[in-house]
């Protein structure tokens, strides 16, 4: 059975802006990273996978049951961290965890203990007895994944969880967030607008742009090899670039690169011949992979 699956969903709000356009994607279990610019729809998609705002048309399905009809069951089987907080500050990370682990349903000693067990697994165990208002940034977003994880879901969604987080915390989150997405066997989905950092932790990418869908799959399969050659010398870029034109290749300056589509059973030996015949120093010669960023037009690669 698929994680996540929706067909044609729609959202717009207040009959003007359209948030999400006619959008299908089936998830499999694992890391999956929900990207896309500012406004691409992210938040608005995790709002209706947990049943709290209705689609304004088409089908959603989170582990097969519908949220706009059992939000409940649903929600009993995933765990949220919102992209903005509202922690309590004058009350301790044990008291609070322990308190969402109530409201989920958990008897009072076992709501204690799994907040206990969440808070040590985000590495906030020695720290937990303190009162939120005194936690770092970085804390507190640990405390909002805490309460994500304390009735024990087989989903994570996880709405930009490195916001306001300088590098190092960053990179600290994005481990943990791997780290639970290995180790406790819990499906995550990571919303970012920063796809360089979910591409390190995640297995699939959904690429949404504009409210619609631009690509969901596997990064294995988005950086798949192009059918370009990649040359470089170490000097004589552009006699080999003319060396190669003359043998009907198309190649292009890309750098120091130069990039020479496949577009003949020989096109490897044609280089080799030109790189010898002119004597230059052959650094690189290899097939190019996709880049996942390729998915974004020029325009967003700088932000997403
Ligand atoms: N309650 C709302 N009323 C009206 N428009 C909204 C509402 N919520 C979101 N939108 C609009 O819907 C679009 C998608 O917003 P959404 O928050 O889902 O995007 P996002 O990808 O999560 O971006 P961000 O990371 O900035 O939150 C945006 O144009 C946003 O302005």
């Amino acid at each position: 059975m698929s994680l996540i699956e929706t067909q044609g969903l729609t959202k717009t709000y207040g009959g003007r802006v359209t948030a999400l356009h006619d959008l299908s994607v089936s998830v499999e279990p694992g890391i999956i990273g929900l990207v896309g610019a500012n406004g691409a729809g992210k938040s608005t998609l995790i709002k209706i996978l947990l049943g709290l705002i209705p689609p304004s048309g088409g089908q959603v399905r989170v582990f097969g049951i519908d949220p706009t009809v059992d939000p409940d069951r649903v929600r009993a089987k995933v765990g949220y961290m919102p992209e903005h907080d509202a922690l309590p500050p004058d009350v301790s990370a044990a008291e609070f965890v322990t308190h969402l682990g109530r409201i989920s349903g958990l008897p009072r000693t076992a709501a204690r203990e799994r907040a206990s067990e969440a808070l040590r697994h985000v590495g906030l165990y020695e720290e937990r007895y303190r009162q939120i208002g005194g936690y770092s940034t970085g804390m507190k977003q640990r405390v909002k994944l805490a309460q994500a994880l304390v009735h024990d879901p087989d989903l994570l969604l996880l709405d930009e969880p490195t916001n306001g987080l300088d590098p190092a915390g960053r990179d600290a989150m994005l481990a943990l967030v791997h780290r639970i997405g290995t180790e406790f066997g819990i499906s995550v989905v990571v919303c970012s607008h920063l796809l360089g950092e979910v591409e390190r932790i995640c297995d699939s990418l959904i690429a949404i742009e504009g409210g619609r869908l631009l690509r969901a799959d596997r990064i294995s399969a988005m950086t798949e090899v192009s059918d370009v050659l990649a040359v470089e010398v170490s000097e004589g870029t552009e006699e080999l670039a003319a060396a190669l034109t003359g043998l009907g290749l198309t190649p292009q300056v890309d750098g120091r690169l130069l990039l020479v589509p496949l577009d003949h059973d020989d096109t490897y030996d044609r280089i080799l011949r030109a790189v010898a015949d002119l004597d230059l120093p052959l650094h690189r010669l290899d097939q190019r992979r996709h880049r996942v960023a390729e998915l974004f037009a020029p325009r967003e690669t700088a932000d997403v």
